[in-house]
């Protein structure tokens, strides 16, 4: 059994009773999934001290848990990390540095699998981001439906300016939330948008004030649906994202040697190597 369910109150709410679930399947416990009893709703938590890096694990484990929401036919999903400033600081770049080649692709393979079950997923689902959410945290969350983000972080594909050329799977969330104009633009820039400017060009949906006020914010958007046949829903999604998602299933072979070998060259390696150490010393200057 991939989940362990207890009963708490909500640290999201502070008084609705909640089941909470929680992974066995990782050492880690890199992820946690509460369940409102009320609504239905579940809240799925990045849980990877300290900035919820997107390692093979973690990425795993959101995979696994999307697909454990659907069987158990969830009525919503909300995505969000314990972290009070930290939505995702992307891919954890120490996958991509000096990697083993066998288990680089399957990071990639994995990172796959993830943006296809979550760009795809049958149950509806909206982003809770209540920290920064840079590159593969904004491919995140523009997988959901819908975004609600707190004020004073950045989010954006800033992949550019580290020298990374962003796949397609991270061209395409982005693109199907922006202006195809502004999308270029901003991926060519490697721009991260402030969360005011986000709401302004369209890449998040509302700004929150507080945790509480998003998750609210989210349980709002996930009703709307509520009088919708699931169905009839699902399937109206997969007429918009259906040819995307067939894209990468028939191209998955091609993208990821397309990855590694990106990845792997002496220049990439080089730059890589570069930015990792720059985050390192960033706070000693
Ligand atoms: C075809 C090839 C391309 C594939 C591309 C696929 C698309 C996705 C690409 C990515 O996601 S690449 C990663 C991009 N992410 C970033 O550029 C974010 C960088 N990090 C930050 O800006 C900040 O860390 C933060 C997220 C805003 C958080 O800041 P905070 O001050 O809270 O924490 P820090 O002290 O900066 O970080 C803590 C710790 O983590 C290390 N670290 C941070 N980000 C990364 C990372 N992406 N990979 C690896 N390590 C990272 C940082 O160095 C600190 O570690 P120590 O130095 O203390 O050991």
């Amino acid at each position: 059994m991939f989940f362990q369910i207890t009963k708490a109150a909500t640290p999201l709410t502070g008084c609705r009773r909640q089941l909470i679930l929680r992974s066995l399947s990782s050492s880690t416990n890199n992820i946690q999934i509460e369940v409102d009893n009320k609504t239905g709703f579940a809240t799925v938590s990045m849980n990877r001290p300290p900035v919820n890096l997107l390692n093979l694990e973690l990425i795993n484990s959101l995979t696994r848990s999307m697909k454990e929401m659907e069987q158990n036919k969830s009525r919503g999903i909300i995505l969000t990390s314990t972290s009070n400033s930290v939505f995702s600081g992307g891919l954890d770049i120490k996958e991509l540095y000096r990697p083993d080649v066998q288990r680089l692709r399957e990071f990639w393979t994995a990172f796959q699998d993830m943006w296809l079950a979550w760009y795809g997923s049958a149950v509806p689902t909206a982003a809770l981001i209540n920290g920064h959410s840079p590159a593969g945290g904004c491919v995140l969350a523009t997988c959901c439906e819908y975004r609600v983000m707190l004020p004073k972080f950045t989010i954006g594909l800033n992949e550019a300016k580290f020298g990374l050329v962003p796949p397609p799977v991270v061209r395409i969330s982005f693109k199907n939330v922006l202006p195809l104009r502004i999308a270029e633009l901003a991926l060519c820039q490697g721009k991260l948008f402030t969360s005011n400017d986000a709401l302004n060009i369209g890449l998040i949906d509302e700004l929150a004030k507080t945790k509480e006020e998003g998750y609210e914010k989210c349980v709002k958007f996930l009703q709307t649906f509520r009088k919708v046949d699931p169905v009839a829903r699902s399937l109206t999604k997969q007429q918009f994202r259906g040819k995307d998602l067939d894209d990468l299933r028939k191209g998955k072979q091609k993208d990821l040697n397309d990855f590694v070998e990106h990845v792997t060259q002496d220049d990439i390696q080089m730059r890589l190597g570069l930015y990792l150490e720059q985050l390192h010393n960033r706070k000693k200057k």
